[in-house]
């Protein structure tokens, strides 16, 4: 690709010399080799994972749209991936609740580990695993039914309330959570369509929380928001921040650098740097991340 030819050398931390010495900067180099020659940059792992990720790579038929990427995600903390369109990263991010399950040419390979124990053991309950690592998408999907029935649905479903006074408990509690209550606790019957495209984000926030899982996946949440909408998801990823792992992929860098606190640059299925957002964003390690943040591509 052309843009690579302008990209000055960046220091290979890997094996700490300049990647000019492996090859001149003036010569020209496929995008591809300045990927390969270098592992992820920055810090990948952490002392306390929810997720260990190693040597991860996902197939589309053919196709290798992951490659070998290992990562940590550590417990409460929130990271965003970031990178151009077609990277990988909601494959990546679908990998951590078998989201790709249903998509029949998908194969995914590595070792994922959820608190040690691996997500992909056939003989683990998928269910329970979705309930622990739930997931909002891009678009608000929430079920055409009343607000109450949004959030009742999953903690009927697992049984988590024997009386309705605990159903009514969990509902107003994760409406509350969602910053949702005050807007809905009038209008609980109402039907969930009926509601504002962030309100309806907020449901299926709401909806996730419900049934207590440990992790949030976050798919673009607020891409079909206005900015006031983004701005309360934004807040309410901030305070889920305290209980939950939050994982979110997003287009917005600003929004990367406003909520999370680590970030993971993806770039043609390779993770190419992970680290603390601020440091992505005023002093990238690597030249990809560097043209990515500076609006060179993407
Ligand atoms: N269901 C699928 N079948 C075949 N190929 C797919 C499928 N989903 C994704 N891909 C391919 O896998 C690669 C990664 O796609 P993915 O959607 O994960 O990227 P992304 O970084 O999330 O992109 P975007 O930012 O545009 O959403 C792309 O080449 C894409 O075409």
């Amino acid at each position: 690709m052309s843009t690579m030819n302008t990209l000055k050398p960046a220091v290979d931390k890997e094996v700490g010399a300049s990647r000019d010495t492996v090859v001149p900067a003036h010569e020209e180099r496929p995008e591809s080799a300045v990927i390969e020659e270098a592992k992820t940059v920055g810090k990948p792992f952490s002392d306390d994972p929810k997720f260990k990720l190693r040597n991860v790579e996902v197939f589309y038929g053919q196709d290798r749209a992951i490659k070998n990427i290992s990562l940590d995600i550590a417990r409460n903390e929130v990271i965003a991936f970031i990178g151009p369109s077609g990277c990988g990263k909601s494959t990546f991010l679908r990998c951590l609740n078998r989201m790709n399950d249903s998509i029949d040419i998908c194969r995914v390979r590595g070792s994922l580990l959820l608190d040690d124990q691996n997500i992909y053991d056939s003989k683990r309950d998928v269910v329970e695993l979705r309930a622990r690592v739930g997931m909002v998408f891009q678009k608000p999907n929430p079920f055409p039914k009343s607000i109450y029935d949004n959030v009742a649905y999953g903690p009927r479903i697992h049984g988590l309330a024997n009386r309705k006074s605990d159903l009514d408990d969990i509902v107003e509690n994760s409406l509350r959570k969602a910053g949702l209550w005050d807007e809905a606790k009038d209008r609980l019957d109402a039907t969930a369509t009926g509601m504002s495209g962030g309100q309806q984000q907020r449901l299926c926030i709401a909806r996730a929380i419900a049934i207590s899982p440990e992790v949030i996946l976050m798919d673009e949440p607020c891409s079909a928001l206005d900015p006031i909408a983004t701005a309360k998801v934004e807040e309410l990823i901030a305070e889920m921040s305290e209980s939950y792992t939050i994982v979110i992929v997003t287009h917005s860098m600003q929004q990367a650098a406003r909520v999370s606190h680590r970030t993971a640059y993806f770039h043609l299925g390779h993770l190419v740097e992970v680290n603390e957002t601020n440091k992505v964003f005023t002093a990238p390690e690597h030249e990809l991340t560097e043209s990515y943040i500076t609006g060179r591509f993407g």
